[in-house]
């Protein structure tokens, strides 16, 4: 059986990118609107004639998309911010907890997550759950992203003549959208002080928690930390806990590690005396932080294999 996918911003950053994922897979028909791509009329026909649509848009123009919607059989993934804490609307991080994959593959309204919220809610999410990190703990999260995490605007910003930003820290008025759905998804009941930065390199990111161990109940262990971590994603294809011994013989981590997968990788670096400790995510912004996500949620929403079509080594 064959399903025919809308993806809406086909020619953008992240739309290009699910473009790629999907145009090689027989099971899918891509529809393509090409230089109609913003044509009212041609979205409107093609989302609504497609069985499920991706849409890669700005936030405003996600919600206007949404609301073209009137056949009720499609299947919506919005990889934007608009509908990230919205009633009716299912968190498209399927590894979130046991019941979180079958959430996303019974519905049809599914909002992929953040590119930074990814990194994050992984950590610190069963850290929460697990009683380590009481729901009103101060949390600050650090970040450093490659620049094609502001799109196109942001990629010829950074790749003109002559461009010479080596770093910019941003978000400096602590009220990034992201912040909302950090907060909500891993379990918070403060909001978490956002501090992204983004790097004079492509693709890419890092996500950092920075932990005083005994500001937190019961001066918890890095093993114990870890464990937490490891028990969440046993049997995850897309995310993994890196081990302790690897992790402690690391020097540095570097953001482009996963560029072109789909995979999340976690670690907890710790001093030792065990009072202070650093949970790090690594994974592709563009990657599980946003068209290899839509992709996986496309393929559950489907009913297909998590995995179709998505690079899991
Ligand atoms: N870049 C990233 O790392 C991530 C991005 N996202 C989210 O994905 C969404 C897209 O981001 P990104 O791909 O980076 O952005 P880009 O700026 O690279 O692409 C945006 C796309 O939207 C289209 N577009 C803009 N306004 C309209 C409109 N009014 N009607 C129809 N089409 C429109 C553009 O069309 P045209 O081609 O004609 O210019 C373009 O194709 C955003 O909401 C972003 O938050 C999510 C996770 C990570
Ligand atoms: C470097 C950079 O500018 N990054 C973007 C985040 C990526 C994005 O806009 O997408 P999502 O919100 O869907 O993750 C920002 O901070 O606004």
């Amino acid at each position: 059986m064959t399903h025919t996918i809308f993806i809406d911003g086909e020619a953008g950053t992240t739309g290009l990118e699910i473009r790629e994922r999907l145009e090689a897979r027989a099971d899918l028909e891509l529809l393509l609107l090409g230089d109609r791509r913003r044509d009212v009329a041609a979205r409107r026909e093609a989302l609504n004639g497609a069985d499920a649509v991706i849409l890669c848009l700005p936030d405003d123009a996600a919600r206007e998309a949404v609301a073209m919607i009137e056949h009720p059989g499609v299947k919506v993934i919005d990889a934007s911010t608009a509908h990230r804490v919205a009633p009716g609307w299912t968190y498209g991080f399927p590894e979130m907890d046991a019941a979180q994959r079958a959430a996303v593959a019974g519905s049809t309204r599914v909002s992929n997550p953040g590119c930074y919220p990814t990194g994050f809610i992984a950590l610190m999410r069963p850290l929460v759950k697990a009683g380590l990190v009481p729901a009103d703990h101060p949390v600050s999260v650090n970040a450093v992203s490659g620049y094609s995490g502001g799109g196109k605007a942001m990629i010829a910003e950074f790749e003109a003549e002559g461009a010479a930003t080596a770093h910019r820290a941003y978000g400096l008025s602590l009220t990034h959208k992201h912040v909302p759905e950090m907060t909500r998804h891993a379990g918070l009941s403060r909001p978490v002080l956002f501090a992204p930065a983004v790097g004079a390199y492509r693709q890419g990111m890092l996500v950092e928690v920075p932990l005083h161990l005994s500001a937190l109940p019961e001066t918890p262990s890095i093993e114990r930390l870890h464990g937490a971590l490891v028990e969440a994603y046993a049997g995850a294809r897309f995310v993994e806990v890196a081990d302790l011994e690897t992790t402690e013989a690391m020097t540095g981590i570097e953001p482009e590690g996963l560029n072109g997968t789909n995979r999340l990788r976690l670690h907890v670096f710790g001093d030792r005396g065990g009072a202070q400790a650093r949970l790090v995510a690594l994974l592709d912004n563009l990657g599980k932080g946003a068209s290899g996500a839509a992709v996986q949620n496309l393929n559950l929403m489907l009913g297909l294999d998590e995995g179709t079509g998505l690079d899991s080594r």
